[in-house]
């Protein structure tokens, strides 16, 4: 039978397909993606991991099982733990401190994206959140396992790869998938249906987050 998690994939197919083919991921790999963008999006991802991370406290605090509660407060404070990590990691050897990033406006796409998380954060079901949130983690872990197998010649790029690729990553994962197999388990049509909606949108988001990485976006006016 299939589950509700592998009906979700199948809705974003074409979606994940597209991402795969994207300049910025397939340059990450052949090494021709400019470092400017690869900045780009890092200092933009910054900013995104503390949305992120709140978000997923907001799942924390609607979840109906304590099981559930531990594990988002804990991705939580992952998402900002890996965010410092970007600090020492990347924006050191840039030189490019701490309040720096603070002061970076989000760019348009960021933006949207990330009050989109919020909106339904704040003002959905528990359920629902976990599907806005489903394809942020899914789709690195997909990504990071695809470009794992050409690898990059380039350490930073590498660097990138490795975290999304990793045993933990997949375990942290499956364990939110599984999480979204049980909630939906004795929920009626009318409330899976939001949940699909939420998914699409935001790894549509997904995409639209590397592509504006990729063009360098700026607020047109
Ligand atoms: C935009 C974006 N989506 C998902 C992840 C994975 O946590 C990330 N770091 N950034």
């Amino acid at each position: 039978m299939t589950s509700f998690t592998q009906e979700l994939w199948r809705s974003i197919d074409p979606i994940y397909q597209a991402i795969v083919v994207h300049p910025f991921l397939v340059g990450l790999t052949d090494g021709t993606l400019p470092e400017e963008a690869f900045r780009f999006y890092v200092v933009q991802d910054a900013l995104y991991l503390q949305d992120y991370a709140r978000c997923l406290a907001l799942a924390a605090a609607k979840a109906p099982r304590e099981t559930w509660c531990e594990l988002f407060a804990d991705h939580a404070k992952v998402a900002l733990v890996v965010e410092r990590a970007l600090h020492e990691s990347f924006f050191a050897a840039w030189g490019l401190s701490p309040d720096k990033i603070a002061g970076t406006p989000y760019a348009p796409t960021n933006l949207a994206y990330t009050s989109y998380l919020l909106r339904v954060a704040y003002e959905r079901p528990f359920e629902e959140v976990i599907g806005a949130l489903l394809p942020c983690y899914w789709i690195y872990w997909e990504v990071g396992k695809h470009l794992e197998r050409s690898g990059s010649p380039n350490p930073l790029y590498q660097k990138w790869i490795d975290t999304y690729a990793s045993e933990e990553y997949a375990a942290v994962v499956q364990a939110v998938l599984d999480v979204a197999d049980q909630v939906v388990t004795d929920l009626p049509e009318s409330r899976r249906q939001p949940i699909r909606t939420h998914f699409v949108t935001t790894a549509r988001y997904e995409w639209m987050f590397w592509d504006a990485a990729w063009r360098l976006e700026r607020w047109p006016v």
